[in-house]
């Protein structure tokens, strides 16, 4: 009997898919994945699986990750100091390299392999190919005082030819974020991977952002954990923004963009839970905090 009754729980959990597998059937989803998020191996693993679930059902994910707890590891080694402002990385040009070095060929290139363990779907990309993003330098404000950040770099174009060609092709595009400076190519900046994956959901008109990280989502009294938001119109998000710290800040920043450049939804999930991204797009509960737009305010 218990086996009857787990089949039928089974059976009622594919169910509950069916309408959103319907919805988002055909569009983009851009899924942010978190350095943070990529604690072990048996996460990142599900976190494949979600992909790759995904693309077999009709849905087109885009990867954009992150890497920051790596490329700190990185830069640990080398003996070379970094800073955060404002949630950025203050880049130098001996620190850019190890982003590169790490996003490109480390971090990238791991998720490429675990997607291409099901098969050949991911193909892996910065911001450089194809000319993908176009970034300009930018600064930050902290207590009033604007912060020059070195070679950090924020998305004021995209290409988004190479993915579109990919998606066309079948394959699951996993982009790392760091991207040349308009009006001079040949040097490279880095870009919050949150900021550039709502550019990159904007560009590609997708149904959703998803961002992984590792907390639950948005907490209003930050850390009382009694105190997670489960959905936020764009406005009250707006008067927030001032108030958050570190991380959160380039993260509702996105996420907040992504909306009012016409994403319907944006959501940040917690990456600690395995297949989070499928819990959030097919449930009806959804998990984390979803941002929607002021005119969907019910
Ligand atoms: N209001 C808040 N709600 C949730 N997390 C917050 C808040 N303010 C600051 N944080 C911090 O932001 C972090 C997430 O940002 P970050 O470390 O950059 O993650 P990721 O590597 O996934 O991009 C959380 O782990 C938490 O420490
Ligand atoms: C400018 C800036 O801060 N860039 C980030 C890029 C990686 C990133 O965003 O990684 P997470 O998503 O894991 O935080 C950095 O250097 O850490």
């Amino acid at each position: 009997m218990t086996s009857v009754k787990n089949a039928q729980d089974k059976a009622a959990t594919l169910i509950e898919a069916l309408p959103w597998i319907r919805q988002f059937e055909g569009t983009v989803v851009v899924v942010k994945y978190g350095g943070n998020a990529m604690i072990n191996d048996e996460l990142r693993r599900a976190f494949a699986e979600d992909i790759v679930f995904m693309h077999h059902v009709g849905i087109k994910p885009v990867v954009v990750h992150g890497g920051g707890p790596q490329i700190n590891a990185m830069l640990k080694r080398l003996d070379i100091k970094s800073e955060f402002k404002g949630g950025l990385r203050v880049t130098t040009p001996e620190a850019m390299d190890v982003v590169r070095m790490v996003l490109t060929g480390q971090v990238g290139r791991e998720l490429v392999g675990l997607i291409n363990a099901h098969g050949s779907y991911a193909v892996g990309l910065s911001g450089e190919d194809g000319a993908l993003l176009q970034a300009q330098r930018t600064g930050t404000v902290v207590d009033g005082e604007q912060i020059d950040l070195g070679l950090v770099g924020e998305v004021v174009g995209v290409n988004p030819g190479a993915i579109l060609d990919l998606l066309e092709a079948g394959r699951i595009p996993v982009i790392s974020t760091v991207a040349p400076e308009v009006g001079d190519a040949s040097t490279v900046l880095n870009v919050n991977a949150d900021t550039a994956a709502a550019a990159l959901a904007i560009a590609l008109d997708a149904s959703r952002l998803v961002v992984l990280t590792d907390v639950e989502g948005l907490y209003s009294n930050w850390p009382d954990k009694s105190s997670l938001i489960s959905e936020i119109g764009s406005s009250a998000l707006r008067a927030m923004l001032p108030e958050l710290e570190s991380g959160m800040i380039p993260k509702m920043a996105a996420c907040l963009a992504a909306v009012d450049g016409g994403v319907p939804r944006a959501a940040v999930v917690d990456g600690r839970m395995a297949h989070s991204v499928l819990l959030e797009l097919m449930t009806f509960e959804g998990i984390g905090t979803q941002i929607f737009p002021d005119e969907d305010e019910k």
